[in-house]
């Protein structure tokens, strides 16, 4: 579609065509004035898009579709609540360049597939979900392109009452969300991301960061023995997505987050850098979890700087390894992505 910024109304009392300067055989339409501003047009064609212009991306759909979905198969009640989203792509591209709704699948009507899906095959992972919403939509609208889904799914947890499992009962915990994307373009297979957000962890030990760059721009010392504490996201690559028990391989991952980041109870792992500790969990996330084929780690240092009390005499004297000041912004950013070298090898073992 070709837009032409325009300023047609200056000078003219507004609201006006200024015949020049818009070409004729344009849909000329005129926005109100705002208080203050210039009079702003914008000129439509009614042709096939501009041939200099070209999709980048397109799409459409439902954000933050939300449903709580409750299994009641037998006194043991289970939930799952969900933010769901949807985006379509359709194979013509006349909704956009032409305002021809015929192919549309109204996003009010995307929403509501969600709901009915959900009651009409129930709830078991965020990535299942997904993935039969992209091949209900994909068989169900044969000019339906490509389809995303996207599931964050809410921490909640069975409650555990005089020791025991409660039927029914469920307590929050957000230690972290569970996050997944489902991408699926017609005639291939879906892609399946999954993520893991907001796991926020700190050690009191065990970890340093010395022997940096040192020029005029460095004022931070050699730290042999500081606080870690950051805020975990990681998305993951899944290489297949048949007979895949995504919820154990959350669990997995969760797992080796936690084991390379705090290492055994009592002597814990020793991090040379948060940049070490990343690849740590990378490293063992693509060797013990074969069925994905990158992760992505990243991990904000959420500086906690010590306290000067040696002004203070009463305790001036001591060296003060026990009064930190958490400092909220800035943190450092730490990331990065791990695929393996030829993800058919892996395939292969499968
Ligand atoms: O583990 C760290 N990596 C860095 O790159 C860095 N930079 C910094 O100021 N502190 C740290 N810590």
């Amino acid at each position: 579609m070709e837009q032409v910024m325009w300023d047609g109304g200056r000078g003219t009392g507004g609201g006006e065509v200024d015949e020049e300067r818009c070409p004729a055989g344009v849909i000329v339409t005129l926005t109100p004035a705002q208080p203050n501003s210039e009079l702003v047009s914008i000129c439509t064609t009614t042709d096939n898009m501009n041939k200099n212009f070209k999709w980048v991306e397109r799409g459409y759909g439902k954000n933050s579709i939300k449903l709580l979905h409750v299994r009641r198969d037998s006194a043991v009640h289970s939930i799952k609540e969900f933010v769901v989203s949807t985006q379509l792509t359709l194979a013509s591209d006349k909704d956009y360049i032409h305002g021809d709704n015929a192919d549309v699948v109204a996003t009010d009507s995307q929403k509501n597939t969600v709901y009915i899906l959900a009651k009409k095959h129930g709830v078991t992972s965020p990535e299942d979900f997904a993935l039969l919403l992209c091949s209900h939509f994909l068989a169900k609208y044969p000019h339906v392109q490509e389809v995303v889904i996207t599931v964050d799914a809410y921490p909640w947890r069975r409650q555990v009452v005089e020791g025991r499992a409660h039927n029914h009962s469920f307590i929050y915990s957000p230690e972290c969300l569970h996050t997944c994307k489902v991408d699926q373009k017609r005639g291939e297979e879906p892609l399946v991301t999954t993520g893991l957000e907001g796991m926020r962890v700190l050690k009191t030990t065990q970890s340093a960061f010395v022997n940096f760059v040192s020029d005029e721009f460095r004022t931070l010392p050699d730290m042999k023995d500081r606080i870690f504490s950051t805020i975990v996201s990681s998305s993951w690559q899944y290489n297949k997505h048949k007979g895949v028990d995504f919820g154990k391989i959350w669990v997995t991952i969760l797992k080796i987050i936690n084991d390379k980041f705090s290492g055994p109870p009592d002597t814990g792992i020793f991090s040379p850098s948060v940049q070490n500790t990343v690849h740590l969990i990378q490293q063992a996330a693509l060797t013990d979890v074969p069925e994905i084929s990158q992760i992505k780690v990243t991990m904000p240092n959420k500086h906690y700087y010590t306290v000067d009390l040696s002004k203070f005499k009463e305790v001036g004297s001591k060296d003060n390894n026990e009064v930190f000041l958490p400092v909220d912004t800035p943190s450092g950013n730490i990331m990065a992505v791990l695929s393996r070298e030829d993800p058919c090898q892996v395939k292969s073992k499968l």
